[in-house]
């Protein structure tokens, strides 16, 4: 299966990547330009993974790396707030697109470690995922830093290649 991760820039993309493949994780992250591909091998599932650069310069070819993916990760920092509503309307807006009709869709809050994180409640309401009703919808809060709820993660997606192929 593909999938690909989407997000604000400092989400936490790359990190969630390293979580799952390798279960490492540094301070210390370089901002992706444009995408990188990752191949994780969980069970005997393998999944493709795109991680896209969540800069405003990168945005605009979320969509095209959208298209053919069994499921759609969107990454959110639940510890800041001021961009929360870029990121609210970011999602609302890839969504939006015709081509990505039905594409089921995970909502990860990260970084709970973070004093001042987001409740799962408070994310759900703040990104208004009530409001999307034409898909699967699910929303995990993760650290990757703690590897909190990353095997929930790995679950979901295991889940998901398997139900489409
Ligand atoms: N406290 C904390 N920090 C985290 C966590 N996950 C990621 N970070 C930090 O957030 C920063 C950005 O992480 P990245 O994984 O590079 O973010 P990204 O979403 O890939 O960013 P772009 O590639 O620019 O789109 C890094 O300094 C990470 O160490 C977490 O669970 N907790
Ligand atoms: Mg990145």
């Amino acid at each position: 299966m593909e999938l690909s991760l989407i997000g604000l820039q400092n989400a936490g993309k790359t990190s969630l990547v390293n979580v799952v493949a390798t279960g490492g994780y540094s301070e210390d992250m370089i901002p992706t330009v444009g995408f990188n591909m990752r191949k994780v091998t969980k069970g005997n599932v393998t999944i493709k993974l795109w991680d896209l650069g969540g800069q405003p310069r990168f945005r605009s070819m979320w969509e095209r790396y959208c298209r053919a993916v069994s499921a759609i990760v969107y990454v959110v920092d639940a510890a800041d707030p001021d961009n929360l509503s870029i990121s609210r309307s970011e999602l609302h807006d890839l969504l939006s697109k015709p081509s990505l009709n039905g594409i089921p869709l995970l909502v990860l809050g990260n970084k709970i470690d973070k004093p001042g994180a987001l409740s799962k409640q408070a994310l759900t309401d703040q990104m208004d995922l009530k409001s999307i009703t034409d898909r699967e919808v699910c929303c995990f809060m993760i650290s990757c830093k703690n590897s909190t709820n990353i095997d929930s993660v790995i679950d979901w997606l295991v889940k998901h290649s398997k139900s489409k192929s």
